[in-house]
């Protein structure tokens, strides 16, 4: 049984005043479902979250990290430090950061096992943009994308990822995937996982789909059968939307 999970990328938004409103006003809201709620939050705002979520089913996650746990690294934050504030989630590789920052799947795969190796669960990113959509190329770019990240994750460890399929083209644009395009790229990529990992672990891992989702259409995309989640940006900024996905 693969629990749902959506997850809120908040990106660069939000005060610590603005965000642990946030909290108050969904926290009720969210309560007694089925589904696991995760903010990820920028990482001034994690230690108040931590606290204003506490006794909530509200879990919290980072939105990157460097692999390393200490050193001469100005600006960046390790997974020592994300342990610290005890947050369980940390996305990896997103689209904006290979975009902005330089991410490689080199350093994604670097990122994905420091993750697992301080007990954090990489919310793993995947996704092509819009040229290579329409050069007919989304399953060779995904599935590279796939088996570069993964390099020498071990079975166990494999099913504590949650991946991500965002098209790039779809985030932050209202263009959303249709649920059938969603589900047939997130039914190649756990076809992958099979060819990876084999049997059982495939029908295991947890795959969601990112790129303007929102309360109105949150619905049929989870509704699919291959998809288990949802990545939010822009939706999860406004809490009746966030909850109204969370509560699809
Ligand atoms: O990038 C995303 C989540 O990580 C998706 O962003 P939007 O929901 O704003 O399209």
């Amino acid at each position: 049984m693969r629990i749902p999970i959506i997850a809120g990328n908040w990106k660069m938004h939000k005060t610590i005043d603005e965000a642990v409103q946030f909290v108050r006003e969904i926290k009720d809201k969210v309560q007694g479902t089925d589904v696991e709620v995760v903010i990820c939050a920028p990482f001034t705002l994690l230690l108040p979250l931590k606290e204003a979520a506490a006794g909530t089913n509200i879990k919290l996650g980072a939105q990157n990290m460097h692999w390393e746990n200490q050193g001469a690294f100005t600006g960046e934050i390790s997974p020592l430090m994300l342990k610290d504030i005890g947050i369980d989630y940390c996305i990896i590789g997103h689209s904006e950061r290979r975009q902005y920052f330089g991410e490689t799947d080199e350093t994604v795969n670097k990122k994905i096992h420091s993750a697992l190796n301080h007990g954090i669960k990489p919310i793993f990113c995947v996704g092509e943009t819009l040229e290579e959509r329409e050069s007919g190329k989304t399953e060779e770019i995904v599935k590279n994308q796939i088996q570069k990240g993964l390099v020498n994750v071990t079975d166990e460890d494999v099913t504590k990822i949650v991946i991500a399929y965002e098209p790039v083209w779809a985030i932050g644009t209202g263009r959303t995937a249709t649920p059938e395009q969603a589900n047939e790229v997130i039914y190649q990529i756990r076809e992958t996982i099979k060819e990876l990992y084999g049997e059982g672990i495939y029908t295991e891992i947890r795959i969601q789909y990112g790129g303007s989702v929102k309360g109105s259409n949150a619905e049929e995309i989870m509704n699919q059968e291959d998809i288990d989640g949802a990545l939010v940006g822009g939706a999860s900024l406004l809490p009746d939307e966030f909850v109204q996905i969370v509560n699809f």
